[in-house]
């Protein structure tokens, strides 16, 4: 059996969006995790976390009426409380299904800052979606307390600041974990959003692209493959349209190309294109696969999903 340092990006499918969702979401994640890890995956996971990080922002900020002294819940908090939140319902999934199998191996959440920079274009103009959607009376309220909104389809989304990761201030941790032969859940969210300033770090007021990170944090941990599980088996062209064809395998060259021509929409499958491109630059051997989270297993055994190498 070939052993395979691999990071993976669980994206929405892979969590559900409430409580509940998530509670079941993450079993079988944890199940299709298992079954990496049985095939010789060494894996850190990464994970999404817009709804619920606009989950837990509209909580604080509902708590906060009640009490006068309250100040507005930074976004930064906010992302730190999502990865813990999230990241107790998957590793104590993941464990579980470990045990089932009769692997022994230690599961732990890091919590993870990513730098970014203070002028970083994203932060004039707001394109991550987060939380629920909204009517038009609780948008008119989000924008009233100076926080963005988008309509989408019938109601608004709120829209924060996705600006590009930079360093991963515990990747060393990371790493450490990694080569002790653990399970690491790290970078959730894309990373709490940090300023360096001297020698402080303090929170932004934003939420990044997890895809984009992850993308560094496969480099970073000179991982020989990026495995991003998102809810299609493949990636598109033309997608949507009558003469859509489903990619297999492309290189970066052909996937440049693609990305020149619009081929994929921004704010989803582009980010997953582009890290995975930006990984697979990274060296000899690298392998960026997009697939569905079911298909997981699959596609690492090389019998499906996109790949890019
Ligand atoms: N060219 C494309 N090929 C396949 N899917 C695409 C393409 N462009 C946009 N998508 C959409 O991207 C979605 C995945 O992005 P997103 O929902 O942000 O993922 P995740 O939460 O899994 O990270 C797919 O469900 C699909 O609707
Ligand atoms: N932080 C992040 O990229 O989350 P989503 O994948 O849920 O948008």
């Amino acid at each position: 059996m070939e052993k395979k340092k691999v990071v993976i990006a669980l994206g929405h499918r892979a969590l559900g969006n409430t409580l509940p969702e998530q509670k079941e979401a993450t079993k079988r994640t944890a199940k299709i995790i298992a079954q990496l890890v049985k095939e010789g995956a060494e894996v850190v996971i990464s994970h999404s976390n817009a709804p619920q990080v606009g989950m837990i922002h509209m909580a604080m900020n509902e708590f906060g009426k009640y009490h006068p002294d309250y100040t507005y819940a930074p976004m930064s908090v906010c992302s730190a409380m999502s990865q813990g939140y999230i990241g107790y319902d998957l590793q104590n999934a993941i464990r579980a299904e470990l045990m089932k199998e009769g692997i022994y191996k230690p599961v732990s959440t890091i919590l993870t800052q990513v730098t970014v920079d203070t002028y970083d274009e994203a932060f004039a103009e707001p394109v991550k979606v987060i939380g629920r959607v909204l009517n038009e009376q609780e948008a008119e309220e989000e924008e009233n307390k100076g926080n963005y909104v988008t309509k989408i389809g019938d109601g608004y989304r709120r829209i924060v600041a996705a600006p590009k990761p930079q360093k991963i201030v515990e990747i060393d941790a990371i790493r450490a974990l990694l080569d002790a032969g653990q399970i690491v859940i790290a970078c959730g969210g894309g990373g709490i959003p940090v300023l360096e300033q001297g020698t402080e770090l303090k929170g932004a007021s934003a939420v990044i692209e997890k895809d984009y990170t992850s993308g560094r944090l496969a480099e970073q941990l000179d991982a020989d493959e990026l495995l991003i599980l998102t809810s299609v088996e493949k990636v598109s062209v033309n997608f949507h349209k009558q003469d859509e064809e489903e990619l297999g395998e492309i290189s970066v060259a052909q996937a440049k190309e693609y990305m020149a021509e619009g081929q994929f929409e921004a704010n989803t499958m582009l980010p997953k294109i582009q890290a995975s491109v930006e990984f697979v630059e990274q060296g000899e051997g690298k392998k960026a696969v997009i697939t569905s989270i079911d298909k997981a297993v699959d596609a690492y055994l090389g019998r499906t999903g996109t790949v890019i190498c």
